[in-house]
């Protein structure tokens, strides 16, 4: 398990972690999100002990690596898949890895079979896709057989089938007791792999929550209704208190009332229905109503609506929600 207390990082006058207390726990696979700046990468780094917290504490199974190697064993990480001598072979890179942390040779051919590297085992470093290095990286990871492994934008340069693959191996891993810290910008993929998530911006937490309880809060309580006769079910339905908007395609989006409740009514009125469903939200929609206020770094409407194409699009400026 990952606990942390009170963490915080400064930088000169940034605070880029802001006191976040959390849990990680085994058997599941935890999703980091949170939008640029917003400490994901510093989290990481503080609980591997790259980065010193200006306060607070973080531990791995109650151990605290600061200004220690982190055994292999213990914990994996990838942090930033490029950060590998790029003269070196994959399979002379896990070799050193390997032997700094008393780990046989024979280990280093089960992670490369099993990231599908054999084939370039013997190629240099240098000449990888960056598809390539994230799958060198999560060799690296798994070189240990640790029980707690932190991934940073493991999807990242993947192909679909690479991101399928991620996505199994995260969750076998996590089924096996192990536990699951993963970052990334991918809501879609997110929602497939994570049942928990911590949700930080500006270096505070922001939710801490089971992925289908952040999803139903923020889901809208809106049914979708496609009936024979829409304006006499819009009739009946205004009649007993719903509010309903008549979508340009003839939908009713009925909010005030449940599908049940719609559902009973229909019947009793002797309407004949075509669809009936409870409307939820996406991640992408909870993600964007709980980080709304904390984005940093955001591109301007004008630069959005000036298109691709545009020469005239800005890069992205730091704005003061
Ligand atoms: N070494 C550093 N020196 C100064 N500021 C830093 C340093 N590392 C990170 N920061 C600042 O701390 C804040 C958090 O950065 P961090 O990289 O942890 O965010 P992140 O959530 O991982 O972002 P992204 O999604 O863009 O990777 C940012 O404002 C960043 O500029």
């Amino acid at each position: 398990m990952i606990e942390a207390k009170a963490l915080t990082k400064r930088y000169g006058g940034k605070t880029a972690v802001d006191g976040i207390d959390f849990q990680v726990r085994p058997g599941s696979v935890t999703g980091f999100l949170g939008p640029n700046g917003a400490g994901k990468s510093t989290t990481m780094r503080m609980i591997l002990g790259l980065d010193l917290p200006t306060a607070g504490t973080v531990t791995v199974d109650g151990r605290d690596y600061r200004g220690k190697v982190w055994p292999l064993h213990d914990v994996g990480a990838l942090l930033d898949a490029r950060a590998v001598h790029p003269g070196r072979s994959a399979y002379n890179h896990l070799h050193s890895l390997a032997a700094a942390n008393g780990i046989g040779r024979a280990r280093v051919d089960v992670v490369l079979e099993q990231v599908g590297l054999t084939s370039v085992a013997h190629k240099r470093v240098g000449g990888f896709s960056l598809g390539m290095a994230q799958r060198l990286g999560i060799a690296g990871v798994l070189l240990g057989n640790p029980g707690t492994m932190l991934f940073d934008e493991p999807v990242n340069g993947l192909d679909p089938d690479g991101i399928l693959w991620i996505r199994t191996l995260m969750r076998s891993l996590a089924a096996e007791g192990r536990t699951v810290l993963v970052s990334s910008h991918l809501m879609s993929e997110m929602a497939l792999t994570a049942d928990h998530l911590l949700v930080i911006g500006r270096g505070r937490l922001l939710a801490d929550t089971p992925l289908s309880e952040l999803i139903a809060r923020h889901s809208a309580e809106r049914v979708e209704v496609r009936a024979a006769d829409p304006r006499r079910l819009t009739a009946d339905l205004r009649a007993v208190g719903a509010r309903v908007a008549v979508e340009s395609d003839g939908t009713l989006a009925v909010t005030g009332m449940g599908s049940v409740g719609i559902g009973e009514l229909a019947a009793a009125r002797g309407h004949v229905l075509h669809q009936l469903h409870d409307v939820t939200a996406s991640l992408e929609q909870a993600y964007f109503r709980l980080t709304g206020e904390s984005v940093e770094y955001r591109t301007p409407v004008s630069a959005l609506e000036a298109g691709p194409t545009s020469k005239a699009v800005p890069k992205p400026e730091a704005v003061s929600a």
